[in-house]
Formats: structure tokens, sequence, C-alpha cells
């Protein structure tokens, strides 16, 4: 067997004109983890797209090098090749059917089927599935990632981590499976499921098959790689062993400079006022897998309110239910107004915006391109961009563009201009442009959910700086929702903590991090400030 189990050699691809890999060769040998890094839109999704055959690769001219596997030299015409190869992916986006239940998802086209009179007569397609045996299979593919998830439970009211070890479980589940590309599968999960899906990875690593892993958080490379590549721009800039390395150097690889990343450097953090800009009361939310039940929280005008809250506790759920994406009941004020929960237009134009963490669901139209993406909801509901000539009304397409490529200039959104379409963007930049489509708005209160998921180290300091200005200079109010604690605690005045559906307290953000870690699991703390 060759010692080398993948190897990339001299790859190319061309979007076009655009060319985003140049020359790309390494090697992976069996159960060797490599954590592939580099800024968004540096070419990691597309490098991957190309191991794995997928079909926007082929549709979009193909790519030029060679790529061996086991030493023989691959040429897939679809994910299909890819996995009877023994290649799985696990996509930055879920790919599972919401309605089946966990053992459902992971045997699916993989079903253990039970013999009948009438399959032994006309052949293995009329088998039965024999539903106890996909169950036993799929739990012993989730022990073999050490994850308590009941194979027999619902995936539509799973929280998003569990989610994430299911598409694992499906991987592994497929015979023979010697390589497993993954796409920021920790950038939906909490700190602490990220650190189960680590330890996760090196289970699988010890069986013998090998791990592609992506991802912007750069001490889980750290933590679990045996090696590291670097792309910048679409090249390798960097192959090393993981050995002696450290984030900042690895950061400066990424960006091809020593500073300019800043985690901490932090303004001092004002007092904010006591005056109340949002109200809510006794709020409740229908959110599949992220239920509120009963929330009372006031925020306060002009300050940056963090909502920080294990994965399934309700987190995710305030901003959908207030905004309309769920259904909601409860009370909340605006500026001592009532507003008409779920009415999104309604709760739109009293200067609300929401940037949802479900960016390809909710957040874009992947089909226009980006300057129309970043326009249009503050066109639709603030008559913004509409310029009127002799009594009708225009689009003002020209001023649509300028706003749209200073936020391509302040966001540094990667790419070929503001007529590229949403859905070709990498996904950070994608998460980026949501962004743009919210502050364009003008907001007096932003809600933003996850704003930093996906996004690289240097965009991520460029986000938390573009919401820190809005706040300090627009006087926005921000409500801030994350699964980084430590993310919150860099940019928010004070932070409410969300555990099983309800408000467990509220502390400055200064508080000490232990503080924060025993109300997210519901322990008891002296807290200041409660609603
Ligand atoms: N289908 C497509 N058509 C045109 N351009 C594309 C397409 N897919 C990707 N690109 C371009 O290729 C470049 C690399 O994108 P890719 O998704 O590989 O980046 P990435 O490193 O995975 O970024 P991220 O960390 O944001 O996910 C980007 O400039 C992107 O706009």
């Amino acid at each position: 067997m060759a010692e080398n189990m993948l190897e990339v050699r001299h790859v190319e691809k061309r979007f076009g004109e655009n060319v985003v890999l140049r020359d790309v060769s390494f090697a992976l040998a069996p159960g060797e983890i490599l954590g592939l890094v580099g800024e968004n839109g540096a070419g990691k999704s597309t490098l991957m797209n190309i191991i794995f055959g997928m079909e926007v690769i082929r549709d979009t001219g193909g790519f030029d090098g060679e790529i061996l596997l086991n030493g023989e030299p691959i040429d897939f015409k679809s994910p299909i090749d890819a996995l009877d190869a023994g290649i799985g992916m696990v996509h930055q986006e879920f790919n599972l059917i919401p309605g089946f239940t966990a053992a459902e998802n992971i045997t699916f086209n993989m079903e253990r089927t039970k013999q009948s009179v009438i399959s032994s007569i006309f052949g293995k397609k009329y088998a039965t599935i024999d539903t106890e045996a996909n169950i036993a299979l799929s739990g012993e593919s989730l022990d073999t990632l050490g994850v308590a998830i009941d194979p027999r439970g619902m995936v539509s009211e799973m929280p998003v981590g569990h989610k994430q070890f299911i598409e694992i479980a499906r991987e592994i589940t497929r015979e023979d499976v010697k390589l497993i590309i993954m796409d920021e599968p920790t950038a939906v999960l909490t700190e602490s499921e990220a650190d189960q899906l680590m330890a996760a990875l090196k289970r699988l690593s010890d069986l013998g098959i090998a791990i592609i892993f992506i991802t912007h958080r750069l001490r889980e490379i750290l933590n679990v790689c045996d090696s590291i590549v670097v792309l910048r721009d679409g090249e390798i800039v960097e192959r090393r062993k993981n050995e002696g390395l450290n984030i900042d150097q690895i950061a400066a690889w990424m960006v091809g400079r020593e500073n300019g990343i800043r985690p901490e450097a932090r303004e001092e953090r004002r007092k904010a006022s006591e005056e109340v800009a949002l109200s809510i009361r006794n709020l409740a939310v229908d959110m599949p897998g992220e239920q509120v039940y009963d929330v009372n929280l006031d925020v306060h005008e002009g300050e940056i309110l963090g909502i920080a809250g294990l994965a399934g506790q309700g987190k995710l759920g305030i901003a959908n239910g207030i905004l309309g994406t769920y259904p909601v009941t409860g009370s909340v004020e605006f500026h001592g107004e009532p507003l008409e929960l779920g009415n999104t237009n309604k709760i739109l134009k009293s200067k609300i915006a929401f940037v949802s963490e479900d960016r390809r669901g909710v957040g874009l139209l992947l089909d226009e391109p980006i300057y129309w993406n970043i326009s249009f909801n503050a066109m639709q509901v603030q008559n913004k961009f509409v310029k009127r000539v002799l009594g009708m009304r225009f689009r003002d397409e020209a001023e649509m563009r300028r706003v749209s490529d200073e936020y391509i200039q302040s966001l540094a959104i990667k790419t070929t201009g503001g007529d590229q379409k949403a859905g070709n963007l990498s996904g950070g930049n994608q998460q980026k442009v949501c962004l743009a489509k919210a502050l364009c708005m003008d907001p007096e209160l932003l809600f933003v959910s996850e704003p930093t998921r996906g996004i690289d180290i240097g965009a991520k300091e460029l986000v938390l700086n573009a919401l820190e200005k809005i706040n300090r200079e627009e006087e926005t109010t921000i409500v801030m929702i994350s699964s980084e604690l430590e993310e919150l605690r860099s940019i928010c005045d004070r932070i409410a903590v969300i555990c099983e559906g309800r408000i467990a307290g509220i502390l400055p953000a200064t508080e000490d991090p232990r503080k924060f870690g025993l109300l997210m699991s519901g322990e008891k703390v002296e807290v200041d400030t409660l609603e």
C-alpha cells in the first residue's frame, strides 16, 4: 500500500478568469489529521470540492493537476464515486432530512434490510428495512464519536450541535471509509461541543481514518492536527508538522503580515445608559431545537448586550421569534411602543434589523448579485435608493452600487465585484454580505446572531470592529447572540445567559468567565442584575 493515502499534485482551478487555486500540492498519510487554514475566499472549499468530485467543479470547467488515492490517479465524476472510493465529506451547511430520525439519516442509502419470502424470490430490492439493526448500527457510530445522542430522536427537534455529530456519524457508517473531509464542522458548535468533536477526531484517526479539517478556530488546529497546510489567495504558503506552532504565527501566515490581528484590543467599556430601548416580557418561541419558554429581558439604550448559552438552550430563538421566523407569544416594547411580534415587515420598518445565523436559508438571495443583496431590504422596507423623476419612482442603481461598494471595501468582502452572485461567494464572505445588508438599513436596534461564524481570524476582528463602530458612532443598540463566550466578552457591555429557555442571569462582560460557565450549565450564581 502506498505510504501516502492521498496525494494532491499541482492542482489549479479557475472560475472564468478568476484563478482561485494555483499549483497546490500536498500529501496525506492514513490516520493523519491535516488542518487546512486560510482566510475567507482563500480556496479551501474549492480544493475540497475538487477532491470530493463535486459537480460544481465539473460544471465550471474542471481543474488542472492530478489527485491520487493510494497511489492510483482518480477522476471522480460525482461525489458518489468519491463515496465509493472511501472518501466522505461533511459540508459547511447541513445535509440532513429534518423529518427523519438520527438513525434514518445516518443509515440513509446504507440501510440494513430483512429478508422476506418475497425478497428471497424477487430479489434484494423487495427486502424490508430492518429498523432495529439500523438503530444499532447508528448507535455504534455515535458511540465511536463518543456522543450521547438517541438514534431514535427526530433530527428536526435536535440542537445544531447534535446535527453536526449525526452528519459525521453518517460518514463513518459507510464501509471502508478512508478519508473524511470536514469543512468547518465546529463553526456551529459551542466550545464544549467542539472539544467533544476534537476528541472524536482523534478516535477516528486512531482507527486509521485520515481527516482534512477546515476550521477558522486556530486553537483547534493546534489541539488536534498532526500537520497543517496554509492557503493564501489560492496558493500553499506553509505546509508543516504541528510542532512548536502558535496561533499568532499561523494567523500571520494566513494573512501574510506579522501584525494587524488584535483579538484582545478593545476600548474601555463605557457605562451604558439605564434607559430601556427594548423590553421583552414572557417571550416564548417555538423554534425546533432552540425553544424559548419564558424570557424577560431589558436591553438598554446604546448598549451591546450579549446573549450566551449552550446549543439548544434557546439563545437563537429570541431574535428569530421577535422577527417572525418562528411562532411567538409574549410582549415586546421598543422605545415604549409595543411591537407586533412576528410581523417581520413592520418590525423592520421600526428600524430593527436582524442578521440571521442561517445565512443561506433566510439571509441571502443566492442567485442575485451582491449589490442587490446589500441594498434590497433597505429599498423595499425603507424606500432607500428610490428616486423620483417627474412624479415617477425609479431605482437608483448607481447609488445602490456606490453604497454596496463602500461595504465591500469596509468589510473587506472578497469578490470579483458587486455584480458577483451572492451564491458564488465563499461562506465567510456571504456572512459579511448579510451584515452589510443589515447595516444598510441604518438600524437603531440590531440583532446579530452568530455574526462571526465561519469567518477567519482577520475578518472576525473586522466584523467585531464594524459592530463596535456603529454602536459607538451611530449609537445603535446591539443584541449579539454568539456561541463564543470570548467573543461576547470582547465586545459586549453586559451578557445575558440563557438556560432551558429562560434567562439564568445577566453579568457584566468583565465578570469572571467561570461564572458564565456555571450559569450556562444551570448552576446558581450571585448575579448583579436580573432583567
Ligand atoms: N461556483 C463559483 N463560481 C465562481 N466563483 C466561485 C465559485 N465558488 C467559489 N468561487 C470563488 O472562489 C474563491 C474561493 O472560494 P472558497 O469557497 O474556496 O473559499 P474558502 O477558502 O473556502 O472561504 P471561506 O473560509 O469563506 O469558506 C472565492 O473568491 C469565491 O468567490
